[in-house]
């Protein structure tokens, strides 16, 4: 990554004490936060989730881990609930508490949050933009740049931003994917389909339902996706299978069922002709001086990407060779905390804004 950086920008800085700053992926599942430490990043990440009192949805109890063991198993009068819902902000006062709580794990006693760089699903309207930099201003620091989750993802996986060939950035989510195309350090083009890994988890139920006629718990679902799922595509892959225990309809006693990764993909197989059209659509739009760069320069990110048989399937479908990232649930927070650490690291237009 080449920075623009401005030594005396740094200093003046320096000066203001404003050596703290923090990337922060506020995402549907999991808030993921990178601190810059030298060459590296130091990484925590908690579930996005908090805990409110049931008749006051204001008042926050608990966030993160605690308030995720309260899910489904909350006292009458608390109930857990994710501040996020495919990517959007559906609770400006939860999402504060979630950012407030990110913000803390990634501080040191008596350090000062001076900037950080939130990711946000890059089809956000401007009023979300605004609520994200609001709720950051309101945890506490001095400086917010929300930034798109796509280039962010970019800037994490080290592609060239700046080029104007263009790259793309694919981030397949808990609630959404993100299809992005960037070029000369600023997006260019941007899909977002509402589908991802949760959906999946949500087929996974609904075809053991009916195939089995068998309930299971989302959690399980989840599990069976994540250690045998695959997309279906033209290659030979391996069948995996696992089995679970859910309870049967007709007796309401458990129940051993085997799920391979065939059942897994034909769960699946809705999600991902999903995310083909919307990569479809922007394949239509995109201007021919970027199909070289797509072609070379495609990377896959997000929980959503490690199912086997994307890079396969998008192949297949659309001839794009594609890169699953080595580092898919974190390079978003990465991208963040470099742009945090280095606002040059982004365009002059995006840079200014950074710096306001
Ligand atoms: N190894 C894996 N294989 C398949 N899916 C996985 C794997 N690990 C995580 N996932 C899935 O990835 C999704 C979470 O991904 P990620 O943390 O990138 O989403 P998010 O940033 O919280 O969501 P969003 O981008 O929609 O706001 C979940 O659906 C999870 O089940």
């Amino acid at each position: 990554m080449k920075f623009f950086g401005n030594d005396d920008d740094k200093k003046e800085e320096q000066k203001r004490g404003l050596t703290n700053s923090l990337g922060i992926d506020l995402g549907t599942l999991n808030t993921v936060i990178a601190k810059p430490s030298g060459d590296k990043f130091d990484l925590y990440q908690i579930p996005s989730v908090v805990a409110v009192k049931k008749d006051d949805a204001s008042t926050v109890l608990a966030v993160g881990e605690e308030a995720k063991m309260m899910l489904g198993r909350t006292p009458e009068d608390i109930v857990a609930l994710r501040p996020l819902r495919k990517g959007v902000i559906e609770s400006i006062v939860q999402a504060q508490a979630l950012l407030e709580r990110a913000m803390e794990i990634g501080t040191k006693e008596g350090e000062r949050i001076g900037r950080i760089v939130i990711g946000i699903p890059g089809d956000a309207s401007e009023v979300e933009k605004n609520a994200a930099e609001e709720i950051g201003k309101k945890a506490g620091a001095e400086y917010v740049l929300v930034i798109s989750e796509g280039l962010s993802a970019a800037i994490g996986a080290g592609l060239p931003i700046a080029e104007p060939d263009g790259t793309m950035v694919i981030d397949i989510g808990a609630g959404s994917t993100d299809l992005v195309v960037i070029s000369l350090g600023g997006i260019s083009d941007i899909e977002t389909v509402r589908w991802g890994g949760d959906d999946i988890d949500n087929n996974i139920v609904d075809l053991v339902k009916e195939k089995y006629n068998v309930q299971i718990g989302i959690h399980d679902a989840e599990a069976v996706k994540i250690e045998v799922g695959m997309f279906h595509c033209d290659e030979e892959l391996e069948n995996l299978s696992t089995q679970i225990i859910g309870k049967s309809i007709e007796t309401n006693r458990p129940k051993k069922i085997s799920i391979d990764s065939e059942f897994v993909a034909d769960a699946a197989e809705p999600i991902i002709k999903e995310i083909i059209s919307g990569l479809n659509l922007v394949l239509e739009r995109l201007s021919p001086e970027l199909i070289t760069g797509i072609y070379n320069n495609s990377v896959a990110v997000g929980g959503g990407s490690q199912i086997r048989g994307l890079k396969e399937r998008i192949c297949a479908e659309l001839s794009i060779p594609v890169t699953i990232s080595d580092d898919p649930m974190t390079v978003v927070a990465k991208g963040a905390a470099i742009v945090a650490a280095e606002p040059r690291a982004l365009e002059p237009e995006v840079r200014l804004k950074a710096m306001k």
